[in-house]
């Protein structure tokens, strides 16, 4: 079992490059299943659930043949089934893009239900579900997997009105789409970054979908989709992540390789803790020299602030002058994580949606856990700024989303270490044996 060490309390200097956006490659990656050719993907954060999602296709008998560290090409030619593993897709949320992609390509898909981050209840695909209805297909549940299958063996176009706005529904119906027989709108869309990114390599391989990042899109099923070359957006999340971790600690880093629009709904809320940010083309540089001030935060689809960067942002405003509120608009609570800063002298209390966080001069090392994903990026940024040892475990969760985050914060000055450790449940297990 992997933890990591950190000892807190230094500023971060230096710089940072970012890596592709998880959201966009965990949905690019299944998409290329519609595709009846080779497709190159450059840009290919080297994350634990892109290396999941690259052997679910792999068994489906896609061949996938890594160019460099970044790129892989995808030949989706010769699927040979359109069952997936169950212990493989239910380990990640974005399994369910395979519905999609399967389904659009050969009429049916078998695919484990879906796992991911788990923020206090089931999160549910009935979205989906009604649009991969509307366009024809039968979608039942049974021993884990969800079917779905078009008898006529092709998806006829549909119009599609989503009842909440579903970043996966609106990604999903549109891959399912791109290869239907006649048009298809969506409406009452999601627009983040990683949606028009979909929309842009499908379009790059023949498809013909129209309006991606506006609450309207229109998709005109083409016959085919062959192959091409294309590179993933950068990781809005991941580069919000650094700089809310430079607001947290003090110092002074350029954060390179991303798309400084994405970052204005993050931007503008470091800018009012306090937090200066100058934009140079690709590039942000972010300086904290002063105490943070207070802000409220509400979570909500792009482009609002977004919801996988409520647990970091809320870790900054723990050491924020005055009391701050944060409201949870997208999940029902995400706040697992809390107890957890609590350990290392945060005043944070929750109440449903929502976070009194009322700032504190300094946090101290504790042992800490992850719960899932962010809120394990935002236990990284407080044991940086705490004074002191901490040790993360769990850390297999934000190795899902975050590439290289050791060796990245280590060239920023930070003290973290990643070490292994037995596992104290089979140690006990095997004492008792
Ligand atoms: C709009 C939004 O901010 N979406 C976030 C959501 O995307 P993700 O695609 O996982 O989730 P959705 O956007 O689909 O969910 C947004 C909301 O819609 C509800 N819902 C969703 C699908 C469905 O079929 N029925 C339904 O009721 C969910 O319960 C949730 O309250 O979590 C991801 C992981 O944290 C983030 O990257 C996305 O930015
Ligand atoms: C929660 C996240 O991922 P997933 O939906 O894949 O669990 C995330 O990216 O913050």
């Amino acid at each position: 079992m992997t933890k990591y060490i950190v000892h807190g309390g230094k500023p971060l200097f230096g710089e940072v490059e970012i890596s592709g956006a998880k959201n966009a490659a965990v949905a690019i990656i299944p998409a290329a299943i519609l595709v009846d050719g080779v497709c190159r993907i450059e840009n290919i954060p080297q994350i634990s659930d892109v290396t999941a999602i690259l052997k679910i296709l792999e068994q489906l008998g896609a061949s996938i043949r890594s160019i460099n560290r970044h790129t892989v090409e995808i030949d989706s030619r010769h699927i040979h089934t359109t069952r997936t593993s169950y212990e493989l897709s239910r380990k990640l949320r974005a399994s369910y893009y395979l519905i999609g992609a399967l389904l659009g390509r050969f009429g049916r898909a078998e695919v484990a239900m879906p796992g991911g981050c788990n923020f206090g209840g089931v999160r549910p695909i009935d979205q989906h579900v009604k649009g991969f209805s509307a366009l024809g297909a039968g979608v039942t549940t049974e021993g884990g997997y969800i079917n779905a299958i078009v008898e006529s063996g092709r998806l006829t176009g549909a119009n599609i009105y989503l009842d909440v706005v579903s970043v996966g529904a609106t990604m999903n119906i549109m891959m399912a789409a791109a290869l239907a027989q006649g048009d298809t709108v969506i409406e009452n869309c999601a627009k983040e970054p990683h949606i028009v990114d979909l929309a842009n390599f499908l379009n790059s391989m023949g498809a013909d979908i129209r309006g991606a990042g506006t609450d309207t899109i229109k998709i005109r099923g083409v016959e085919r989709l062959s192959g091409g070359s294309y590179a993933i957006i950068p990781d809005q999340i991941e580069a919000g992540t650094y700089m809310a971790a430079v607001a947290a600690t003090g110092g002074q880093i350029l954060v390179k390789n991303i798309i400084p629009k994405h970052m204005d709904c993050i931007t503008a809320k470091l800018q009012e803790c306090g937090v200066e940010v100058e934009e140079q083309d690709d590039t942000l540089l972010v300086r904290r020299t002063a105490r943070l001030k207070k802000a409220n935060v509400k979570t909500l689809p792009y482009p609002g602030f977004p919801t996988d960067m409520q647990p970091q942002m809320t870790t900054v405003l723990t050491l924020a002058q005055g009391t701050s509120l944060v409201t949870e608009g997208v999940w029902s609570s995400r706040y697992r994580y809390v107890d957890e800063l609590k350990r290392m002298g945060a005043r944070i209390q929750v109440d449903d949606k929502t976070a009194v966080v009322e700032g504190v001069e300094k946090l101290t090392g504790a042992p800490i856990q992850a719960y899932d994903l962010r809120a394990g990026a935002a236990l990284v940024i407080a044991a940086l700024a705490a004074e002191g040892e901490s040790e993360i475990s769990n850390v297999q969760y934000i190795e899902r989303g975050y590439e290289d985050i050791i060796g990245k914060l280590r060239a920023l000055g930070a003290d973290i270490r990643a070490v292994e450790e037995p596992d104290e449940d089979a140690l006990s297990t095997a004492q008792i044996s």
